[in-house]
């Protein structure tokens, strides 16, 4: 298929971006990479044809705007924007074209998805500015999990609240499950249908998924990405009654105590405010504090907790599989959250773990159950959908 495509990645915390000059490219020819965005410590960084380099005080919409005034002789001529789209609803169940309809609908769900779904319209619209005329697709993180069972996906709420209003779980990282999967299943030179998988995607947002041949049947996230493992900022699981008491002994309103639960929790909040980044927190941990120790260590056992409840959707459980920026990079988290899964003797080869896996990805002992590192490529598979959602000719 014709023509170039960008991608735009909007994390809660990052943006990624991607340009391909075909549909058949694995890597694109241009990426930019920034992070922290938000902060005063945020950072843009550009591989590829261009030059940007720029650190300090940025927001998603500056990062956006500045790659797309480096890029402009790049980005002539373009055949679309993808964009991911967080949250999809209920309304979006695959990948779409964008128009003003699409967008309105879109507008409704945002709430859903408060670090993302925001961050991602501001892109479309932002790209709707900047580059006008090319048209633009979204490809939603909910999508892939379509297939989870209703028995999976109802909450224990009465069912009216579904009915009515949509309460059930979703699931998100979907874009990126569906890559891990595929490309799990090539490493392996086995059928996606042959395998029974877990995938671990543990990134600024972390979630975790059970794959059974090729179709996710249960995952960790629920009716918005809050829900689960310890994250980032995001606290995961906690008891709804949490929210009752809080409000009652501190008054503060339910705004301030949701904001807290989403961008002050987690890896930040249980470190008392040191860091939401694993490799800060890891750093700090190696020179002796205790706040960033007990925040590793609870984002690990929580994450065996979950993986090991996930794989109760199988009787036998292929690969358990790391991605996303903790579970491609971090040989010791890997190492710590399997040691916390008690009752599976996974045991890992330390050259192939600290290495990020072996020329497959294994990073487990040869004869015992397979662990793997498969880094994720969601601008890859958004790339891809949008080249088949838009025309070779304009
Ligand atoms: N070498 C590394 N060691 C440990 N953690 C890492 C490493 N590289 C990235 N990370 C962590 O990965 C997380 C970001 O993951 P990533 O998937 O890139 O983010 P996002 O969810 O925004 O796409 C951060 O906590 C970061 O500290
Ligand atoms: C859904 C989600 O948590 O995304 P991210 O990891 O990019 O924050
Ligand atoms: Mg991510």
């Amino acid at each position: 298929m014709e023509g170039s495509v960008l991608v735009v990645n909007c994390g809660s915390s990052s943006l990624k971006l991607a340009l391909y000059n075909s549909a058949e490219e694995t890597t694109p020819v241009i990426e930019a990479n920034a992070e922290r965005l938000g902060t005063e410590q945020a950072s843009l960084s550009v591989s590829g044809q261009i030059e940007l380099q720029t650190s300090g005080s940025m927001d998603h919409n500056a990062a956006l705007t500045a790659f797309i005034k480096a890029a402009e002789s790049q980005l002539k001529g373009l055949r679309g924007i993808g964009h991911r789209v967080v949250h999809g609803g209920e309304s979006f169940i695959e990948s779409c074209t964008l128009d003003q309809h699409t967008i309105a609908e879109l507008r409704k769900v945002s709430g859903l998805a408060p670090l993302h779904n925001p961050m991602n319209l501001m892109g479309i619209e932002l790209c709707g500015e900047l580059l006008p005329g090319v048209p633009n697709v979204a490809v939603f993180d909910t999508a892939f999990h379509q297939t989870i069972p209703e028995s999976t996906y109802l909450y224990g709420v009465p069912y009216a609240w579904y009915e009515e209003y949509g309460v059930r779980r979703y699931g998100f990282h979907g874009t990126s499950y569906r890559f891990v999967a595929a490309e799990t299943a090539r490493r392996l030179q086995q059928s996606p249908e042959d395998l029974n998988l877990i995938i671990a995607h543990l990134g600024n947002g972390c979630s975790a998924c059970a794959i059974r041949q090729g179709k996710s049947v249960d995952t960790t996230m629920g009716l918005t990405p809050l829900e689960g493992l310890v994250m980032g900022t995001r606290s995961g699981d906690i008891d709804p009654g949490l929210i009752e008491f809080m409000s009652e002994t501190t008054k503060q309103p339910l705004d301030d105590l949701m904001n807290t639960l989403n961008r002050e929790s987690g890896l930040l909040g249980m470190s008392g405010g040191l860091s939401n980044d694993m490799r800060t927190l890891l750093e700090a941990e190696s020179e002796g504090d205790e706040a960033a120790q007990r925040a590793i260590d609870a984002f690990c056992f929580r994450t065996a907790r979950h993986l090991a409840a996930l794989s109760t959707n199988f009787t036998h459980t292929d690969a358990v599989v790391f991605t996303g920026g903790i579970g491609e990079h971090a040989a010791n988290i890997r190492q710590r959250i399997l040691a916390c899964w008690k009752n599976i003797p996974y045991r890992l080869n330390s050259d192939f773990n600290q290495s990020n896996g072996n020329e497959t990805g294994r990073i487990s002992e040869q004869g015992t159950p397979l662990v793997m590192v498969v880094p994720t490529d969601e601008e890859r598979m958004i790339a891809q959908d949008t080249y088949r959602l838009t025309s070779d000719h304009d």
